[in-house]
């Protein structure tokens, strides 16, 4: 469960950002819409706490993160939320397994190479797990980044623009790849986007 109340945002004097509240339950999805440049991915990163709210709380099942000290607040952010980003970031040098792993690693968790494979087989890149991320095309590379985001059984799994890029085949396929994987972990799923498509797939919704 993920909950905001009266969260406020400044980059400086002209440019300050008063959200909405949201509230997403376990297993269910919020769509946050908004046009370019009205803070969306501000308000994806206060939710992961990536930005500090001036004011305002957010709250990830129990744990109010703006109470957090800077070093818990990564702990936090590790073990309980899985971000995917609009354009997928990887460790080039890696491969796509070892990319998976390190999710495990920064998490302080033991690698768990199973779940790693059961995910590549679920989401269709179990060829791929030798490969460099580089190597993939852009939509494999975003399964890549799914899976990333699902290695640790997150409680929130937050999606920035995880669409814009792709054709309406692939856009239905991934968003019902990660409503799979939030519904079989029992994680609270919010997408952040401009992509006036997703409002068929997902009917709870929040404008900024
Ligand atoms: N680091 C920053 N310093 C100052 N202003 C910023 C900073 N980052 C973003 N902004 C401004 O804040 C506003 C919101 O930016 P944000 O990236 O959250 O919007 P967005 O809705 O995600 O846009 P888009 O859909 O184009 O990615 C924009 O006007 C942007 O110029």
């Amino acid at each position: 469960m993920l909950a905001t109340k009266q969260l406020t945002f400044e980059y400086g004097p002209s440019k300050q950002f008063s959200f909405p509240d949201v509230h997403c339950a376990n297993r269910e999805s919020l769509l946050i819409l908004g046009q370019s440049g009205t803070g969306k991915t501000t308000f994806l990163h206060l939710l992961a706490l990536l930005l500090r709210p001036k004011s305002g709380s957010v709250v990830i099942g129990q744990t109010d993160l703006t109470q957090l000290s800077s070093a818990e607040t990564a702990a936090f952010r590790a073990k309980h939320l899985g971000i995917v980003y609009q354009k997928p970031h990887f460790v080039s040098a890696l491969s796509v397994l070892d990319n998976l792993l390190l999710a495990n690693y920064l998490a302080n968790k033991p690698q768990d190479k199973n779940r790693a494979r059961e995910l590549a087989a679920q989401l269709g890149f179990s060829e791929q797990l030798g490969k460099k991320t580089h190597q993939l095309s852009q939509g494999e590379q975003q399964r890549v980044s799914i899976a990333r985001a699902v290695m640790n059984q997150p409680d929130v799994i937050l999606a920035d623009e995880p669409t814009s890029s792709l054709d309406d085949e692939n856009t239905g396929r991934v968003v019902t790849l990660l409503r799979e994987q939030s519904e079989q972990i029992g994680a609270s799923l919010i997408v952040v986007t401009h992509d006036q498509r997703l409002k068929d797939v997902i009917q709870n919704r929040v404008a900024l």
